[in-house]
């Protein structure tokens, strides 16, 4: 498959090229595609800024229309767009069938959301005069997204800026190209005017540009920490809105009271579904006392009957690291947790099977405490840390360590627990009796701290970032 950059309704491709592995295996090239820069992203820009005015003063009957025949496309093509996200991220098909499904949903919602009425009518304080709320669209928007979900992440930062007006310029990740470009086609052949929706591929150079270009207005970014604080620091420099969703070392607490069966399996959901590569996975699972170490003998043998295989296989549970770099860094933090005391229950080995791919073990590390690396660092992986507890309170302390605050969850038959760490842990999104991955679209999604800058992403809080209030008086 040839790649091209979509600009302003061109397909436009180049000789400097690189290409994206199937993970599962890494002999096969799913795609080849170009390496975009400054000047591919001024011209997207150029051409986004062209086509602002005619698509924020469309008829928001217009925008609905062209969101709703995306969202009909991609649901029409759930299968084979799965077949590809599997083949180029590496989750298992019916995780990528469902990632395509659920980036449908986002358009369908965002159809109606562009129909809504987001303005307010109020009574001045003086009298005789009406006052009004609008809201208006941004302008152009970048948009930078990862590997982890190269469907969705791509349609719920483009659904909203479109739906409210925006045109957009998107730097899909360069692991997982191929996906972003079916995507981007499916909006072009449902109809987009030339313009409104551009995609310029490429690695982080093309990243950067966007974020450094004067024309645009607003970047939107998912990814890691260190790239997001750069992200951050540029685009504020200069003046431009910014979103940023970043990691997680997202607590699970599991109450003595809790149901063993159950807690286990919501553990092994969050902890290792996806290959670990949730910004939301339960990666620290913090447990009390009493049911610590049944608990954790449940959880190893579990993990350890986990089929791990290539994508596409039908029988895969867990497929493998999305590239080379995060499998070695899925291994090195093997090492780091047990150097550091860490007691490796299960897994952690890398796996040779049939094809040459980054399968490991999904591994679970027992004794840990709360401040080592494993359980302050995102690993990204199918690696889960667990953390004895005396009682509630030191759960909850626990869950509440670190820096990051995306999910949290607790697992529990006490009404008065869930309510308690519901009111109290330092997350943006709370989970009970629920794996900390796996989110509605329709809802904010979005954490505390060190996890997220900005307004949150999603649901009916994606307004917040891709439209800017204008208050109207009006006299007699
Ligand atoms: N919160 C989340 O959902 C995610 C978190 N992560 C975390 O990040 C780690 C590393 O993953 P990685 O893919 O390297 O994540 P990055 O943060 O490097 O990549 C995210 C996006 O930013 C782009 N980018 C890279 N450098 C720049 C830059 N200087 N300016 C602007 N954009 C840039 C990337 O492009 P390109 O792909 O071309 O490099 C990609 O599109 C993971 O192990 C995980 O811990 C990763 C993915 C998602
Ligand atoms: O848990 C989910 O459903 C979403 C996770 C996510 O957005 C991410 O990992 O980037």
């Amino acid at each position: 498959m040839k790649l091209s950059h979509l600009i302003d309704g061109e397909w436009i491709g180049a000789d400097d090229s690189f290409a994206s592995l199937n993970p599962s295996d890494t002999d096969e090239i799913v795609a080849h595609c170009p390496k975009g820069g400054a000047t591919e992203v001024d011209a997207a820009v150029t051409a986004a800024r062209r086509a602002f005015d005619g698509w924020s003063s469309a008829s928001p009957e217009v925008r609905s229309d062209l969101l709703d025949r995306v969202a009909g496309t991609l649901t029409a093509r759930a299968a084979d767009l799965g077949e590809l996200l599997a083949r180029e991220e590496g989750k298992t098909r019916a995780e990528a069938t469902g990632e395509v499904m659920r980036a449908a949903r986002i358009f369908r919602y965002f159809a109606g959301e562009a129909l809504r009425r987001h303005g307010r009518t109020l009574e001045s304080t003086r009298p005789g005069i009406d006052v009004e709320t609008w809201r208006e669209a941004l302008g152009v928007v970048g948009l930078i997204t990862p590997w982890n979900f190269p469907i969705a992440i791509p349609a719920w930062k483009a659904a909203p800026a479109l739906a409210f007006g925006n045109t957009v310029v998107l730097k899909p990740a360069n692991l997982t190209p191929a996906v972003a470009h079916e995507l981007a086609r499916i909006i072009q052949e449902c109809g987009a005017p030339a313009g409104i929706f551009n995609m310029v591929l490429g690695q982080s150079e093309a990243g950067a540009a966007i974020v450094a270009h004067p024309g645009i207005d607003a970047v939107s970014f998912t990814g890691s920490q260190a790239v997001g604080n750069k992200v951050a620091q540029a685009a504020v420099a200069r003046g431009a809105r910014v979103q940023l969703e970043m990691g997680g070392k997202n607590p699970l607490v599991i109450l003595a009271d809790a149901d063993l069966e159950r807690a286990v399996s919501i553990a092994i959901d969050g902890g290792f579904f996806q290959t670990g590569q949730r910004c939301t996975a339960s990666s620290r699972v913090i447990v009390e006392d009493a049911i610590h170490d049944r608990f954790v003998a449940a959880l190893a043998e579990r993990a350890k009957a986990l089929k791990v295989g290539p994508a596409l296989h039908q029988t895969t549970q867990i497929g493998p690291a999305s590239s080379q770099s995060q499998f070695e860094q899925n291994l090195r933090y093997i090492g780091v947790a047990t150097a550091e005391g860490g007691r490796l229950m299960t897994g952690g080995a890398q796996l040779r099977l049939d094809t040459p791919g980054y399968f490991m073990s999904p591994a679970v590390i027992a004794d840990t405490a709360p401040d080592m690396r494993i359980n302050n660092e995102e690993v990204f992986g199918p690696v889960v840390s667990t953390i004895r507890v005396k009682d509630y309170d030191e759960a909850l302390a626990v869950a509440n360590h670190g820096a990051f605050g995306l999910s949290a969850g607790i697992v529990t038959t006490s009404l008065a627990h869930a309510r308690h760490f519901r009111r109290n842990v330092r997350a943006g999104m709370v989970m009970v009796n629920l794996p900390t991955a796996g989110v509605d679209y329709h809802v904010p999604f979005g954490g505390t701290r060190s996890s997220s800058y900005g307004p949150r992403e999603q649901g009916f809080a994606a307004i917040e970032f891709y439209t800017q209030t204008k208050t109207v008086y009006i006299g007699d």
